[in-house]
């Protein structure tokens, strides 16, 4: 559900219109909805109230931008990061460093010593060397790290192969037949507390059967784990709840999901932890773009929009689907195929889709933007920056400036050889 309506035929984020913010901000723009990210934030909770100990992180990748992370602040919500930039997002936005996760399988010495600096709740390891580097930098001042293990249970989550992460080939965590032996080895390291394990399967997740399978792998090392005699407090069960991209699709609920991770993971008695980010912000925002021209071709007309791959990645990276809608839809509809100013061809959102008919100035938006949206963009191009703005109610606000492309070029020097 979210709250991206119309009313009397215009699409509305919220009580605010769309048109009004195109109208003050320009386009292209993302836009949020407070409440949206709200819900989803609090459906997520209630499905996991039942069990013993939680501790939810959101996934600051899905979206880092510094509202959007007060509002899930201010909802409980802690953070799942995975740079020292992350990191520092989420204690700006008021994430306390306890409730703070870092993941990530190339953190540097620097990064990791930045979260000893501020104190995060729990590094998630992803090999053995980064183990004992974290062990010795922590015990050289006399801090003891809370970590947990991450596992490669070997599962295919079946979704896009690019997002895929708990597959034997890739390249997170640890081989599930290793782990007892590292476990072994690191638990020995002064300056370490390795007390869990963790597991992130994928990404966009449809059905909640890998998930089940990789949690039932996690469950069997966590038996073998406290047979050897480890103390296993936490298990970090990552993230990957999927979202409905296309009308009609369908997709495994928060309900279910706690449901499910109820059932597998009865009797651990352990604090479990989750790491959701496109669950919670997928479909709290949008894309809203201008329509340039609507270009003549040899097949389908080109629908060419004032957005492109540089601000949403995602259809030129995955072939990701984003539903688009005219922001005041005539009723028509034709077949054309949709795509940004880029000089790629890969600049295309759509090809051979039926969508609503639109004009040259009209407003139009992607759907489901609110998750790897903005965070992924670029100034390819040089385009300008893509801004972003929050609603709440009938209030909105710039969240994030349009950077233009001569601020960026004032960032960069040419030094005098090379003039
Ligand atoms: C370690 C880790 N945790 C959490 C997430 C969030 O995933 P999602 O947005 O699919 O919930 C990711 C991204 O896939 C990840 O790599
Ligand atoms: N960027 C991906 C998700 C990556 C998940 C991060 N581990 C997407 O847009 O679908």
């Amino acid at each position: 559900m979210d709250h991206f309506n119309r009313k009397n035929g215009v699409l509305h984020a919220e009580d605010v219109a769309i048109p009004q913010i195109a109208a003050d901000v320009g386009t292209p723009v993302y836009v949020y909805s407070t409440a949206t990210l709200e819900r989803h934030a609090q459906v997520l909770k209630a499905a996991l109230a039942d069990l013993p100990r939680v501790h939810i992180a959101f996934a600051i990748k899905a979206n880092p931008n510094l509202a959007v992370l007060g509002v899930l602040a201010r909802n409980g919500y802690g953070a799942d990061v995975v740079s020292g930039g992350e990191l520092k997002r989420a204690l700006a936005a008021g994430m306390k460093p306890e409730d703070i996760v870092f993941s990530g399988v190339g953190k540097t010495r620097r990064e990791l010593q930045l979260g000893l600096d501020e104190g995060i709740g729990q590094f998630n390891i992803e090999l053995e060397e980064e183990g004992a580097v974290l062990a010795e930098l922590a015990h050289a001042q006399g801090k003891i790290a809370p970590a947990v293990l991450r596992v490669n249970p070997d599962v295919d989550a079946g979704t896009h192969a690019k997002i895929s992460t708990g597959k034997a080939e890739n390249k997170f965590g640890v081989a599930i037949d290793s782990a007892l032996g590292i476990f072994d080895r690191l638990s020995k390291l002064p300056g370490l507390n390795l007390r869990g394990v963790a597991i992130h399967i994928g990404s966009q997740l449809k059905t909640l059967d890998p998930l089940e399978a990789a949690y039932k792998r996690i469950g069997e090392l966590v038996a073998e784990l406290r047979a050897a005699g480890h103390d296993i407090t936490h298990v970090d069960l990552g993230g990957g709840l999927g979202v409905p991209y296309r009308p009609g699709e369908t997709v495994s609920s928060a309900e279910e999901f706690g449901a499910m991770v109820k059932r597998v993971t009865q009797g651990w008695d352990v604090t479990l932890m989750f790491e959701p980010g496109r669950f919670i912000c997928g479909n709290a925002g949008v894309l809203v773009t201008e329509v340039i021209w609507v270009k003549p071709a040899s097949g389908n007309p080109y629908v060419i929009v004032d957005a492109a791959m540089n601000d949403l990645a995602r259809p030129a990276l995955y072939d990701a689907y984003h539903e688009f809608e005219a922001v005041e839809p005539t009723g028509e509809k034709f077949v054309a195929n949709i795509a940004g100013p880029v000089c790629e061809t890969g600049d295309t959102f759509a090809m051979g889709r039926e969508i609503d008919v639109v004009r040259s100035g009209d407003l139009a938006i992607f759907r489901t933007a609110g998750a790897y949206g903005a965070t992924m963009a670029s100034t390819y191009n040089s385009r300008p920056l893509v801004p972003e703005v929050l609603v709440s109610g009938d209030k909105y606000a710039v969240v994030a400036d349009r950077i233009q492309a001569e601020t960026i070029m004032g960032a960069e020097r040419v030094p005098e050889w090379a003039r």
